[in-house]
Protein backbone atom coordinates (compact mmCIF):
# COMPACT_ATOMS: atom_id res chain seq x y z
CA UNK A 1 0.00 0.00 0.00
CA UNK A 2 1.49 3.44 -1.06
CA UNK A 3 2.13 5.46 2.25
CA UNK A 4 -0.80 8.10 0.81
CA UNK A 5 -3.57 5.50 0.93
CA UNK A 6 -1.77 4.39 4.25
CA UNK A 7 -2.29 7.65 5.53
CA UNK A 8 -6.20 7.05 4.88
CA UNK A 9 -6.45 3.41 5.92
CA UNK A 10 -4.35 3.51 8.63
CA UNK A 11 -5.91 7.18 10.55
CA UNK A 12 -7.57 6.00 13.60
CA UNK A 13 -8.59 9.44 14.32
CA UNK A 14 -12.40 10.09 12.81
CA UNK A 15 -12.19 9.96 8.91
CA UNK A 16 -14.89 12.11 9.19
CA UNK A 17 -13.27 15.12 10.20
CA UNK A 18 -9.94 14.07 7.37
CA UNK A 19 -13.22 14.17 4.94
CA UNK A 20 -14.15 17.17 5.58
CA UNK A 21 -10.79 18.98 5.62
CA UNK A 22 -9.95 17.19 2.21
CA UNK A 23 -13.11 18.23 0.70
CA UNK A 24 -12.42 21.96 2.24
CA UNK A 25 -15.60 22.14 4.37
CA UNK A 26 -18.29 20.67 1.49
CA UNK A 27 -18.61 17.54 3.46
CA UNK A 28 -22.08 15.75 3.46
CA UNK A 29 -23.35 12.54 5.06
CA UNK A 30 -25.56 10.61 2.65
CA UNK A 31 -28.13 8.50 4.61
CA UNK A 32 -28.77 5.39 2.22
CA UNK A 33 -30.51 2.72 4.87
CA UNK A 34 -30.43 2.63 8.46
CA UNK A 35 -32.37 -0.64 9.44
CA UNK A 36 -32.52 -3.76 11.93
CA UNK A 37 -31.34 -6.98 9.51
CA UNK A 38 -29.00 -10.05 9.83
CA UNK A 39 -25.60 -9.06 9.63
CA UNK A 40 -23.27 -10.65 6.83
CA UNK A 41 -21.52 -13.96 7.63
CA UNK A 42 -18.28 -11.93 7.96
CA UNK A 43 -19.80 -9.09 10.34
CA UNK A 44 -21.60 -11.79 12.65
CA UNK A 45 -17.89 -13.21 12.88
CA UNK A 46 -16.29 -10.11 13.49
CA UNK A 47 -18.61 -9.56 16.47
CA UNK A 48 -19.22 -12.74 17.62
CA UNK A 49 -22.89 -12.82 17.40
CA UNK A 50 -25.07 -15.12 15.26
CA UNK A 51 -26.02 -14.86 11.82
CA UNK A 52 -29.57 -15.34 13.16
CA UNK A 53 -29.70 -12.65 15.72
CA UNK A 54 -30.45 -9.26 14.37
CA UNK A 55 -28.96 -5.80 14.37
CA UNK A 56 -28.72 -2.34 13.96
CA UNK A 57 -27.38 -1.49 10.45
CA UNK A 58 -26.48 2.21 9.13
CA UNK A 59 -25.31 2.42 5.39
CA UNK A 60 -23.89 5.86 4.16
CA UNK A 61 -21.86 7.58 1.28
CA UNK A 62 -19.55 10.16 2.51
CA UNK A 63 -19.62 12.73 -0.01
CA UNK A 64 -17.90 15.97 -1.16
CA UNK A 65 -20.92 17.55 -2.67
CA UNK A 66 -22.53 15.30 -4.35
CA UNK A 67 -19.36 12.70 -5.00
CA UNK A 68 -19.32 10.00 -2.83
CA UNK A 69 -15.58 9.09 -1.59
CA UNK A 70 -16.05 6.80 0.97
CA UNK A 71 -18.98 4.08 1.39
CA UNK A 72 -19.65 3.09 5.14
CA UNK A 73 -21.66 0.24 6.42
CA UNK A 74 -21.95 0.16 10.42
CA UNK A 75 -23.37 -2.45 12.45
CA UNK A 76 -23.84 -2.87 16.18
CA UNK A 77 -25.53 -5.66 18.16
CA UNK A 78 -28.80 -4.46 19.33
CA UNK A 79 -28.41 -6.03 22.96
CA UNK A 80 -26.74 -2.26 24.31
CA UNK A 81 -27.90 -0.05 21.47
CA UNK A 82 -30.57 1.20 24.13
CA UNK A 83 -30.44 4.12 24.93
CA UNK A 84 -27.65 5.17 22.41
CA UNK A 85 -30.90 7.16 20.20
CA UNK A 86 -28.42 6.35 16.97
CA UNK A 87 -31.82 5.89 14.82
CA UNK A 88 -31.85 9.95 15.11
CA UNK A 89 -28.71 10.51 13.34
CA UNK A 90 -30.29 11.25 9.82
CA UNK A 91 -27.22 12.62 7.80
CA UNK A 92 -24.97 13.79 10.74
CA UNK A 93 -21.56 11.35 11.14
CA UNK A 94 -21.76 8.45 13.23
CA UNK A 95 -18.10 9.64 13.83
CA UNK A 96 -19.30 12.76 15.08
CA UNK A 97 -21.06 10.81 17.89
CA UNK A 98 -18.69 8.36 18.46
CA UNK A 99 -15.61 10.40 18.74
CA UNK A 100 -18.06 12.64 21.55
CA UNK A 101 -17.70 9.53 23.67
CA UNK A 102 -14.87 9.79 26.08
CA UNK A 103 -14.52 6.07 27.01
CA UNK A 104 -14.31 5.38 23.34
CA UNK A 105 -12.50 2.61 22.66
CA UNK A 106 -11.22 1.44 18.71
CA UNK A 107 -9.82 -2.25 18.15
CA UNK A 108 -7.44 -3.05 15.25
CA UNK A 109 -7.92 -1.53 12.11
CA UNK A 110 -8.27 -4.74 9.39
CA UNK A 111 -7.76 -4.06 5.04
CA UNK A 112 -9.30 -5.58 2.78
CA UNK A 113 -9.00 -4.62 -1.05
CA UNK A 114 -12.31 -6.49 -1.78
CA UNK A 115 -15.41 -4.01 -1.97
CA UNK A 116 -19.17 -5.56 -1.25
CA UNK A 117 -20.55 -2.18 -2.44
CA UNK A 118 -21.83 -0.84 -5.78
CA UNK A 119 -19.57 1.82 -6.25
CA UNK A 120 -15.69 0.53 -6.97
CA UNK A 121 -13.39 1.14 -4.26
CA UNK A 122 -9.75 0.75 -3.90
CA UNK A 123 -9.67 -0.08 -0.27
CA UNK A 124 -12.04 -1.07 2.52
CA UNK A 125 -11.23 -1.17 5.91
CA UNK A 126 -13.18 -1.66 9.42
CA UNK A 127 -12.75 -1.79 12.88
CA UNK A 128 -14.68 -2.13 15.93
CA UNK A 129 -15.45 0.63 18.11
CA UNK A 130 -16.81 0.42 21.68
CA UNK A 131 -18.29 2.86 24.70
CA UNK A 132 -19.33 0.92 27.60
CA UNK A 133 -21.26 -2.13 26.44
CA UNK A 134 -21.78 -0.70 23.26
CA UNK A 135 -20.10 -2.07 20.22
CA UNK A 136 -20.18 -1.25 15.92
CA UNK A 137 -18.20 -2.39 13.44
CA UNK A 138 -17.63 0.18 10.86
CA UNK A 139 -16.72 -0.81 7.64
CA UNK A 140 -15.36 1.86 4.88
CA UNK A 141 -14.60 1.74 1.48
CA UNK A 142 -12.69 4.26 -0.53
CA UNK A 143 -13.95 4.92 -3.66
CA UNK A 144 -11.75 5.39 -7.39
CA UNK A 145 -13.58 8.98 -7.29
CA UNK A 146 -12.20 9.87 -3.91
CA UNK A 147 -8.52 8.88 -5.35
CA UNK A 148 -9.32 10.98 -8.74
CA UNK A 149 -9.81 13.46 -7.20
CA UNK A 150 -7.51 13.71 -4.78
CA UNK A 151 -4.68 12.50 -6.88
CA UNK A 152 -4.07 9.29 -4.69
CA UNK A 153 -2.47 6.64 -6.26
CA UNK A 154 -4.15 3.48 -7.43
CA UNK A 155 -2.95 0.96 -4.92
C1 LIG B 1 -16.43 6.29 12.35
C2 LIG B 1 -16.60 7.43 11.75
O1 LIG B 1 -17.79 7.79 11.22
C3 LIG B 1 -17.92 7.79 9.83
C4 LIG B 1 -19.31 8.08 9.56
C5 LIG B 1 -20.23 7.08 9.36
C6 LIG B 1 -21.70 7.37 9.32
O2 LIG B 1 -22.09 8.56 9.39
O3 LIG B 1 -22.49 6.39 9.27
C7 LIG B 1 -19.82 5.76 9.22
C8 LIG B 1 -18.50 5.45 9.25
C9 LIG B 1 -17.44 6.44 9.36
O4 LIG B 1 -16.76 6.55 8.16
C10 LIG B 1 -15.49 8.40 11.54
O5 LIG B 1 -15.79 9.59 11.35
O6 LIG B 1 -14.34 7.93 11.64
Amino acid sequence: MSPDWWHWVASTDSLTARLIEAADGDFRVRLLAQCLTRPRRDEALALAVSPSHYVWCREVALCAGERPWVMARSVAPLDALHGQRLGQLGDRSLGSWLFRQPDLERGPISVTAASPCTLPSLWGRRSEFRHGRFRVLVQEFFTARMADELGLPSR
